[in-house]
């Protein structure tokens, strides 16, 4: 995370009235950080003073500044070479005048060296303009992998909250974002690129020999050029619309496909297929509509420039033989004309890039958008790293909902944990079990009170040594794609998995039984999302994980729920000799599992109370079971 200290002692005024300038100093220097700018508009809370609630961005691409400066030499390259292929176009325009008048005289010697000097302009052209391609598709493409980079860095950044919740963010949708959109801006780049430079010079160097040739003439085709402008510019701005909307309909498609894709299971248990195929037609109908109107426009926009160009190069070319009787000869005239036609390419070429500019400017808001917040867990810049830890952990008076407009879930919540005990919690569905453990991990700070590790507040640890520190084996079993050595030894995935730990973590998790039955043993791979193992042996491998990370403290958060009860006993036994040494936090619906405890408390209306072995057996079938407490 970069935090920023803001030197300046007061806000600074630009010139522009909307236009508020932060000086901000990056106190970790050796870290590449890259600010969004934005806007902030005062207008509405006058006296120059800044309504937070209207900050808007400058413009979608001005986020894109930093990266395209980091790709000078690409860009500073292609730009040359566009600059030799309409140095070459340029001598290429008179030689055909040339060539015209050189086939009227009928001299061979003549005509052959103007047809080579033409052939050798003509292939520096090409080979100009394919390296003008090459280097700048090199630099879009790079900024938008620096774009990908950077948005994913910030996503994974954000809070738990972002992900989760009624307000929560799909999966799908960011995973569209972060794909399809990304490569909609790298399109948007590569054409304001070639447009900037290439066209502008073609344009220039096309326009001035037209005007060497015949001023009146020129002056009259770049009337047309205003008239067309309006044109596009209203066009372009439908475009924006039409391309945002086209985004929204696809984010939601990829989040619908997201989301019941890797529920297939259940959909085909449930025979929804029917039902899922309807669902899904209707988004997949929704997003025809929106990309056929853009599509529709997209293609709209270069035929009236065609139309309203090409009409003008015949009225001019007509109005150029009237006007011009006895002024051009043949070859000015074929230069002129020419020049006209090839002035058209790069106006068409802006016009395209117009389209590509306006379709990429929703691509880029949505994908940056992505970037810019606040932090809700913040990090201290003092805090510290724990080296080791002992175990000991303390809540006290916590309170926590989830949103300003919820009731409490934790409602001055306290609980006292030794180093080495193994604490259970139990209590009814939607208690807030899970709720301990994530502002445990600080996933979420509480409204108020405090936690505290080895009595150490957690808002004064290091987010990362607070969470090494802590395992976690959640209820939803999360696996990903990849072996079992690698899924078992996840937090050295990038550095180098131990496998003598790994091997370790499944032996004390009881996976070693299964693994090494397998034909690949540690290397094998377990599909998307652990599919080729069953529900049991997906748990104990969330298991061995926890082991191998060895965290002081564990906490299983109903660890043994998917088991059969011999992989629960098989388990149970496992995590015995691991609780051990550690302090642990079971969340368990399992009676076998809650006794196993060293305490045991009920979780009931934000607060916890203890309770005894005994009231626990007694009260099974009576008052636990009345409050939907499933053991
Ligand atoms: N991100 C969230 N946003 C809003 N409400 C949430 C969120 N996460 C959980 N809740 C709500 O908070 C309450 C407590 O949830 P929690 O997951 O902590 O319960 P639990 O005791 O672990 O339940 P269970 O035993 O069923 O897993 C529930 O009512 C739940 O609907």
């Amino acid at each position: 995370m970069a935090l920023f200290q803001l030197t300046s002692p007061s806000i600074q005024y630009s010139n522009s009235p909307s236009l508020y300038h932060l000086k901000l100093t990056n106190p970790h220097p050796n870290r590449h950080v890259f600010l969004t700018p934005i806007c902030i508009n005062s207008s509405a809370s006058g006296a120059g003073a800044p309504n937070c609630n209207r900050i808007t961005p400058v413009s979608p691409l001005y986020s894109l500044k930093p990266y395209l400066e980091s790709q000078w030499q690409p860009i500073i390259s292609g730009w040359l070479c566009s600059a030799i292929s309409v140095y070459s176009l340029s001598q290429i325009v008179p030689k055909v005048g040339n060539l015209s008048s050189a086939l009227n005289t009928v001299k061979p010697l003549r005509l052959q060296s103007e047809v080579s000097v033409l052939g050798a302009l003509a292939l520096i052209r090409i080979i100009a303009c394919y390296l003008q391609q090459a280097f700048l598709w090199e630099a879009a493409l790079n900024c938008a992998y620096k774009v990908r980079i950077f948005v994913y860095e910030r996503v994974l950044q954000r809070d738990l909250g972002f992900f989760e919740g009624e307000n929560g963010v799909s999966a799908g949708d960011v995973a569209y974002r972060i794909t399809a959109e990304a490569s909609d801006v790298a399109d948007a780049v590569y054409y304001m690129l070639n447009t900037i430079v290439p066209s502008t010079l073609q344009l220039l160097a096309m326009a001035a020999r037209m005007l060497v040739i015949s001023p009146v003439l020129s002056v009259l085709s770049a009337l047309v050029i205003p008239v067309m402008a309006l044109i596009v510019g209203y066009l372009g701005d439908k475009l924006r619309q039409t391309s945002n909307k086209a985004h929204l309909t696809t984010a939601s498609l990829s989040a619908y496909l997201n989301e019941v894709l890797p529920s297939i299971l259940f959909v085909k248990a449930s025979n929804a297929e029917l039902c899922e195929n309807i669902r899904f037609q209707s988004l997949a109908s929704r997003d025809l509509s929106a990309c056929l109107e853009k599509k529709k426009l997209k293609a709209l926009i270069p035929q009236i420039v065609q139309i309203l160009y090409s009409g003008a190069l015949f009225s001019f070319c007509a109005g150029s033989l009237v006007l011009s009787r006895g002024s051009f000869d043949s070859s000015a005239m074929i230069s002129f004309v020419t020049s006209l036609y090839l002035l058209i390419e790069p106006i068409q070429d802006i016009g395209k890039a117009y389209n590509e500019l306006k379709q990429g400017e929703p691509a880029v808001e949505r994908l940056f958008s992505l970037t810019r917040f606040t932090f809700q867990v913040i990090e201290n810049p003092d805090s510290v790293d724990l080296d080791n830890v002992l175990g000991e952990v303390g809540f006290y008076g916590i309170s926590f909902r989830y949103g300003e407009s919820r009731q409490l879930i934790l409602d001055e919540l306290d609980l006292h944990i030794k180093a080495g005990e193994t604490v259970a919690i139990i209590g009814p569905s939607g208690g807030g079990k899970t709720t301990i453990v994530k502002l445990l991990l600080r996933l979420y700070d509480p409204l108020c009170g405090k936690i505290v590790i080895d009595g150490c507040d957690i808002r004064s640890i290091r987010l990362e040594s607070l969470r090494r520190h802590v395992g976690l084996v959640s209820q939803d079993i999360m696996l990903f794609s990849g072996t079992l050595a690698e899924n078992i030894g996840y937090r050295d995935l990038t550095t180098k998995i131990d496998m003598e730990r790994v091997k370790l973590a499944a032996r004390i998790a009881n996976a070693d039984e299964f693994i090494e039955t397998l034909p690949d043993q540690y290397h094998t791979n377990i599909g998307p999302r652990g599919s080729v193992l069953s529900g049991g042996q997906r748990q104990r491998l969330s298991i061995a994980r926890a082991v191998y990370q060895n965290p002081s403290i564990l906490v299983l958060d109903e660890a043994t729920s998917a088991l059969d009860s011999k992989s629960e006993s098989l388990v149970r036994q496992a995590l015995q000799c691991v609780m051990q040494n550690r302090t642990v936090l079971v969340i368990a619906h399992r009676l076998e599992t809650v006794l196993m405890a060293d305490r045991i408390l009920l979780l009931d209306d934000g607060k916890l109370q203890e309770m005894s072995r005994a009231s626990l057996l007694d009260a099974q079938n009576i008052s636990l079971a009345s409050m939907a407490i499933v053991i």
